[in-house]
């Protein structure tokens, strides 16, 4: 799916467990098909209030596969963000 720019409200709009997006460090996530599979549940998901879900995701400590399903289920960005890319680094290289 080719990529899109979002503004907050867009995003907001995407609220429900049949059609919801998620923002982590600017980056628009659709986690719909996503919900049922997150080992964390879907209810962890469903219960955030709003889309802004950065400060939540990284206080899990989310391994690096969680860091590749993001790039999965990445749609887009928001509008008018300065985008930070934090590398993490696997124990072993
Ligand atoms: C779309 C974004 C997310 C993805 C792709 C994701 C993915 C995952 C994955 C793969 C795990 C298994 C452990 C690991 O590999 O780190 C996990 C566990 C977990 N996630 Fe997420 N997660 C997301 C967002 C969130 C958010 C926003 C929260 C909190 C509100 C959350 C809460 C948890 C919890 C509590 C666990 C631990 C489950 C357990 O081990 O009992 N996750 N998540």
């Amino acid at each position: 799916m080719a990529l899109k720019e979002y503004n907050l409200e867009e995003v907001a709009r995407h609220s429900s467990k049949d059609d919801l997006f998620l923002i982590i460090r600017g980056q628009v996530y659709d986690v719909t098909d996503f919900l049922d599979k997150h080992p964390g549940g879907p209810d962890v998901l469903l219960d955030i209030q709003g889309p802004e879900a950065t400060q939540l995701f990284d206080d899990v400590g989310h391994s690096l596969e969680a860091h590749d399903i993001l790039k999965e289920i990445l749609v887009g960005k928001l509008k008018n963000q300065v985008t930070i890319h934090i590398g993490i680094f696997p124990d072993k290289w």
